[in-house]
């Protein structure tokens, strides 16, 4: 009971929510995991932590209470140093073992304490990767996805966004799939990635629900890993080294319009709209947004579109530069996948290598913006503006 019990609170607690609805994996061992416990200040940055922290969501199985409790301790001294605070009751049992943990760490260092998160969160992540590896058969639905559709074929990974129901918004699950998913393909066998949605929308944009599930910490806390996981989000767009493609199927919103300035190729059908509202919303913009919608459509149109929300059709989207190519919806499937089934069979080196050199030297600038972008919106998001705004949806009230 007390087991059970622990894995709930701590999984509140201590960002690892995602794990606590998942199957214990016994494959995790402690012992085995803690090889991977650098003894040593190594000298992890804040960001590596942070990042850690968010990492430790997108596992796959659960590690088991021993290795949250070990989290947790680490966590504990990295952010508030030695524990200090009085031992709790007999039989308060939960946090009897949480303050134990935390108290074996003695006086270990800040530092020392959140480089031994790092390695043990990056041990973590190796044996979930290694534990659920993609079947070497193509052509199948890859499995361990519960937002998306993950799909190879002819030497082309698509990665579909799958709640049509809710328009495929993007809830933090499905962000942090989508990290995973870019991660998989930029290192598996295909040459390009395409993103596409199921059902009539592309993409609503960021799941406005997203804002209502509070932690302990609060608003600020919510806030402020929500700028972490869209910095890190955006950052895999930026990062990723292959020619990446966007099938535009019906209307697009907001996060899902903002990055498709980072694709290299954008296929609309004629029925897509592409929106960003942000001023409606409270916000501003984000996906690098700020810098790559001037550069693609002018400062004129991207004002129009990033301050005033207009929305433009794929016609207008395609006369701005944003879109590549429109295609009548009714043959809109057929013509893109032979069109992207020929691209596929390009040399992947060369198409690889030209990526980098049309892309690398703006990078750091990207990085750099987004950083940027995320860390205003943590404060928009806590303004009147963008609550009353996102009320104003979740209550009924207003749709775009
Ligand atoms: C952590 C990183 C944060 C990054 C920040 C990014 C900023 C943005 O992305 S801003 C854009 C946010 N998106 C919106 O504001 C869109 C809100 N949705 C709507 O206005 C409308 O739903 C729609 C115009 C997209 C579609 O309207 P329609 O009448 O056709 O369908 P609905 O009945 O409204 O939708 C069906 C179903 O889906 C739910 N839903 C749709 N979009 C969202 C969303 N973005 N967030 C949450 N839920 C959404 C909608 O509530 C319906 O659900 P129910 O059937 O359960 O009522």
């Amino acid at each position: 009971m007390a087991v059970v019990g622990l894995s709930g609170r701590l999984a509140r607690c201590y960002c690892l929510r995602a794990v606590r609805s998942l199957p214990v994996c016994s494959s995790l061992r402690v012992p085995a995991l803690q090889l991977h416990v650098s003894k040593t200040a190594m000298g992890a940055s804040q960001k590596d932590f942070e990042s850690a922290v968010n990492q430790v969501k997108l596992l796959k199985k659960d590690p088991g209470n021993e290795v949250k409790l070990k989290l947790y301790a680490l966590y504990k001294q990295a952010t508030e140093g030695p524990c200090n605070t009085p031992k709790p009751g007999l039989f308060d049992l939960i946090n009897k073992a949480k303050w134990d943990a935390w108290n074996a760490l003695g006086d270990l260092p800040k530092e020392t304490a959140r480089q031994n998160y790092v390695d043990l969160v990056s041990g973590l992540r190796s044996s979930s990767d290694s534990s659920s590896q993609v079947k070497p058969e193509a052509d199948k639905k890859q499995a361990g996805y519960e937002t998306l559709v993950i799909t190879s074929e002819d030497h082309i990974t698509k990665i579909m966004l799958n709640r049509p129901a809710k328009k495929n918004a993007l809830n933090t699950q499905m962000y942090q799939e989508i990290m995973l998913a870019l991660e998989a393909a930029s290192k598996d066998d295909s040459t390009i990635t395409v993103f596409t949605g199921s059902g009539d929308y592309y993409s609503s944009g960021n799941d406005l629900t997203n804002f209502t599930d509070i932690p302990p910490g609060g608003v600020e806390e919510k806030a402020k890993n929500g700028a972490i996981l869209l910095r890190d989000f955006v950052d895999c767009f930026i990062d990723f080294p292959k020619p990446l493609v966007a099938v535009v199927n019906g209307p697009a919103v907001g996060i899902s319009v903002t990055v498709l300035g980072l694709f290299d190729l954008v296929y609309a059908s004629d029925r897509a709209t592409f929106h960003t509202p942000f001023s409606h919303l409270g916000q501003t913009p984000e996906g690098c947004s700020s810098y790559t919608f001037p550069k693609i459509m002018g400062l004129a149109k991207a004002v129009e579109m990033l301050i005033f929300g207009k929305k433009l059709t794929a016609g207008e989207a395609y006369a701005q530069g944003l879109v590549t190519e429109v295609f009548p919806d009714s043959t809109f499937e057929k013509e893109v996948w032979t069109r992207l089934k020929a691209y596929s069979k390009l040399p992947r080196n060369a198409m690889r290598i030209s990526k980098q050199i049309i892309r690398n030297h703006e990078k750091e600038k990207l990085h750099a913006i987004n950083a940027e972008e995320s860390s205003i919106l943590q404060e928009r998001w806590l303004s009147d503006e963008c609550v009353n705004a996102v009320m104003n949806f979740l209550s009924q009230k207003a749709k775009l």
